[in-house]
Formats: structure tokens, sequence, C-alpha cells
């Protein structure tokens, strides 16, 4: 039970949104890190079924994306970056109308789903009087309704708070084997724990692919830990790469990715994911569309690709 993507290309009229993209995920969660515009929401449309690429190719335990997709779309739950939620339906009706859409019993399926994801209390009340967060985690349940192979998840952590988010990721990832997951985050630190690979996109092309380890270890060597006096603040953070900051009354403690400038003293550090987010996209962009099949020696050095 494979997902896998080559050369997946595409634009917008001018607007070169994705560029050779290529990826391999195996059972567990892929998670899709990029800044905005970078074209997380159009790799993941394609992987959905919802837009056709205009090169390339993909395929999910065997099946051609180019062929027929209608069997391809039963086997795949989908959660859009936007979705307008029916705000007179109550979340257990919205559920139990999506289920006999996907051809499946609604119970007790969607009951389950709801108390799992901590709105049993709110499964009666009209889905207009909901938070933001409760009513993205109704629109999550839609997607894991029927316990699809693949799931596609665009930016399912958006508005959650940091307690939530660990559990839901846990939801999401189910059973071990399961299923395939891709879903889109921001913030690095958010799917730190519970992600099995990752793909770093920038500007349409992956700059980074592989275990959360594999990531972290490309910034190897190139953190460290500053402390310099708070007077100095402004000026540091101008010349160099910051991933966190911690205030005193005197002094900063910073964070650095990338070589210190000179005059600037630290002590090295273990990456996070989050330093190697930044490290991977401040490396100079390659000239090739990255494809994680015949790579020289020089993009092993700057790109890991075992996912
Ligand atoms: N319908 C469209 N028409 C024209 N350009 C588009 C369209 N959709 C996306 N783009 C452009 O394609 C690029 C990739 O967009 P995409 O939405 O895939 O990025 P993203 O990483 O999901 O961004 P965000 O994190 O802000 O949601 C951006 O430059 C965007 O402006």
């Amino acid at each position: 039970m494979e997902l896998i993507a080559e050369g997946l290309t595409k634009r917008y009229g001018d607007v070169p949104a994705l560029t050779g993209v290529s990826l391999h995920a195996g059972p567990g969660v892929l998670a899709v890190l990029g800044p905005n515009g970078s074209g997380k929401t159009t790799l993941l449309r394609i992987l959905a079924t919802a837009l056709r690429p205009d090169a390339g190719r993909a395929s999910f335990a065997g099946r051609d994306y180019a062929s027929d997709p209608r069997p391809l779309r039963r086997r795949i739950g989908y959660l859009p970056q936007e979705i307008d939620l029916p705000g007179h339906l109550t979340p257990r009706g919205f559920l139990h109308y999506v289920a006999r859409l996907k051809g499946i019993q609604p119970e007790p399926q969607a009951d389950m789903l709801l108390q799992d994801l901590g709105l049993g209390d709110l499964a009666n009340r009209p889905l207009r009087t909901l938070s933001g967060g409760q009513a993205r985690l109704v629109a999550l349940a839609q997607a894991l309704l029927g316990r699809p192979r693949l799931l596609i998840l665009d930016e399912p952590l958006t508005g959650l708070d940091t307690t939530e988010r660990a559990r839901v990721l846990r939801i999401i990832a189910g059973p071990p084997g399961e299923r395939v997951v891709v879903l889109s985050s921001h913030v690095p630190a958010d799917i730190e724990a519970g992600a099995a690979a990752v793909l770093v996109l920038q500007q349409g092309t992956v700059r980074a692919q592989g275990t959360i380890d594999t990531v972290r270890a490309l910034a190897a060597g190139q953190v460290h830990e500053v402390t310099i006096p708070t007077a100095d603040l402004e000026d540091t953070l101008r010349i160099c790469q910051v991933s966190q900051m911690t205030l005193h009354a005197d002094h900063a403690l910073l964070r650095v990715v990338g070589p210190l400038p000179p005059g600037l003293t630290g002590v090295p550090v273990t990456p996070t994911l989050e330093d190697a987010y930044l490290w991977v996209q401040a490396i100079p962009p390659h000239p090739q569309p990255l494809s994680h099949k015949g790579r020289g020696e020089e993009d092993r050095r700057r790109l890991a690709t075992d996912a």
C-alpha cells in the first residue's frame, strides 16, 4: 500500500505552482511542510484527484491516477483547505449524510468519530454555532469516515490548541499499517511527534524529503545556541536566521540556524525539525526538478529522500 508520485507539475496560467515533485509514501503520516504559496494545496488537490497535473504521474496501491479516478476516490478521504459546512445541520446529521454519500452505514462509526474527536457534547448543535476549531474537527471527521486507506488532509491541525493537536494527530494516523496519510502544515513542531516522514516544499519544488530524523540530520552542525546582550538583538536578527528566541532582562538566548557571522560565538546543539526546515529553505535551490531517483552525490549531501 504505497502512494507514489513522479514529476508532478502544475501551472496556473503563468504561475508555476509545482515543478517536478516526486514522493513515495508508505503507511503512516507524511507531512508536507512549506511556506505560504509553496504548492502544498496544489499537491494535495492532485493527490486527492481534485486536480489534474499538467505533467507527471501518480499511483496509489498500484492504481494509476490517470485511469478512471472513481475507484481511487472510494479509497480516499479528503479534507480540503476550505470547506463550507452546512450551518443548519448538526455534526451528527452532517456525518450521517456524508456516510450515506460514501455508501457506508453511518452508525456507529459517525458517533464514535465524534466521541474520539471530543465533539460528543456538540453532536446535536447546529454547525453554525461551533467555533472555528470545532468546525474544523467536524470537517476532519467527514474525511475519516469509512476508514479510507489514503487520507489527504490540507492543514488538519490549524486552529487546534496544543494538546488537541497531538491527540488529533494520533487519531489521523490510525492503527499502525492501516493507512497512508498525507497532510500539510506550516508548523514543523506540530507534526514532529506524529509524522513518520516529511517533505519540504519551496516554490513548488521538493527541498527535502525523508524520515523526521533524516531531515533533522540535514541541519547537523548548522545550529547554535547564542547568547547576546539585548542591545545587539536587532542587528543580530538582521544577519542571522533564528528559529527560537528567549528574552531576558539584559540578554537574549537565540537558536541560530546556518553559519555564524564573524564575531558571534555559540554552542552547537542538536537540530529540531523546525531548525532543519529553516536550513533546507536557506540553502540554494537545485537547478533541476528534484526526483527521489538518480540524484548525484551533491544532491545526496543536500537532500534526504528515503521516505
Ligand atoms: N487558482 C489559482 N490561480 C492562480 N494561481 C494560483 C491558484 N491557486 C494557487 N495559485 C498559486 O500557485 C502557487 C501555489 O499555491 P498553493 O495554494 O498550492 O500553495 P500553498 O503552499 O498551499 O499556500 P498556503 O500555505 O498559503 O495555503 C501560489 O503561487 C499561488 O498563488
